[in-house]
């Protein structure tokens, strides 16, 4: 495996494998490495010849009242575990060789930057595209592997790519969970051991929704609703973003003409630490009825 810090020496190392017709597959990421991100490189592993994982704490994405200098890093710790998972390169560059100078260009996919996620977190997903699409152009990926558990920055991307005509497969691929159904999060290791026991309330609540829209409830509002309650019955759980949404646009629906599926999203904090979840739920046709 091999670990390279510089734009130019990534490129020639691609090169090289491009010229002997291999595909290549990038997984991007913050660093501090879990079974979320490992699986997104088994699946890269296994549908290209060669895997490209990125490792940047990216500050364009961060606002200045943020975690980015609590971040958690260990690259020695990231490669180990990247050589186990069979990753040919990893690309882990400093600040200033992403960002020589001040960014003149930015990308913006306005519409989906501006909602949930993005209105909590203003700037983010600017600084999620801006850095994704330098690191598209930087390795000239086949394909590109994002978790869902970042539901909006996956559908953002895709966004992006197919607005861009940039000629990349974007892989979603579903959230990996710890034994008590906790999302795998690189910021878990902030919870004190009451925050992590309790932590388990997001997949139940989530759990709780997916079975209250088998009983027939679609109405994204009851759900919302549903999901807050079960939510706040956790004295340590503050929830900062509960949404039910259609899965395909987030946008709020009609529940007289329910979409293909609805997207329940969360975040919620637990002290200091603001843990994501999210859920996708297929909704039954009317003419089905709900369940008697
Ligand atoms: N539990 C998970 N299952 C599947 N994919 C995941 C999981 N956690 C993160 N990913 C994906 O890994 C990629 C890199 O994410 P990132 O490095 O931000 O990790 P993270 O654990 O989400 O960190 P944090 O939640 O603390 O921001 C993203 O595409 C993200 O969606
Ligand atoms: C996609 C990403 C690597 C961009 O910095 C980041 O937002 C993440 O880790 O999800
Ligand atoms: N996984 C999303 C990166 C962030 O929280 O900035």
């Amino acid at each position: 495996m091999q670990v390279i810090d510089t734009i130019a020496g990534l490129r020639a190392a691609i090169a090289a494998h491009r010229r002997a017709g291999r595909t290549v597959g990038f997984v991007p990421t913050m660093g501090y490495l879990h079974q979320g991100h490992t699986t997104l490189v088994d699946r890269a592993r296994a549908e290209t010849d060669v895997v490209v994982t990125s490792i940047f704490v990216n500050p364009l994405q961060f606002a200045p009242t943020e975690d980015l200098a609590r971040y958690p890093r260990d690259l020695p710790r990231d490669c180990a575990l990247l050589e186990a998972h069979r990753c040919d390169i990893v690309f882990a560059p400093a600040v200033e060789e992403m960002y020589p100078r001040p960014m003149e260009t930015i990308v913006d996919v306005t519409a989906l930057s501006g909602l949930l996620e993005g209105e909590r977190r203003p700037g983010h997903f600017r600084g999620v595209a801006t850095v994704v699409a330098k690191l598209f152009a930087i390795v000239q990926p086949d394909r590109a592997y994002f978790g869902e558990k970042d539901y909006q920055q996956l559908l953002l991307i895709r966004r992006m790519v197919a607005d861009l005509s940039m000629p990349i497969a974007i892989v979603g691929v579903p959230t990996v969970r710890e034994d008590d159904g906790l999302a795998c999060s690189s910021r878990n290791v902030f919870l004190g051991p009451a925050e992590r026991a309790v932590a388990v309330v997001l997949s139940r609540s989530l759990a709780d929704a997916e079975a209250a829209v088998a009983d027939g409830v679609v109405d994204g509002r009851a759900l919302e609703r549903r999901v807050r309650a079960f939510v706040e019955a956790e004295p340590l759980a503050a929830p900062d973003l509960i949404a039910v949404r259609d899965a395909d646009t987030l946008l709020a629906y009609d529940a007289a003409e329910p979409p293909r599926a609805v997207v329940v999203l969360l975040a919620v904090r637990f002290g200091r630490t603001r843990l994501l979840d999210q859920r996708v739920i297929p909704v039954r046709p009317a003419s089905e009825g709900a369940r008697p």
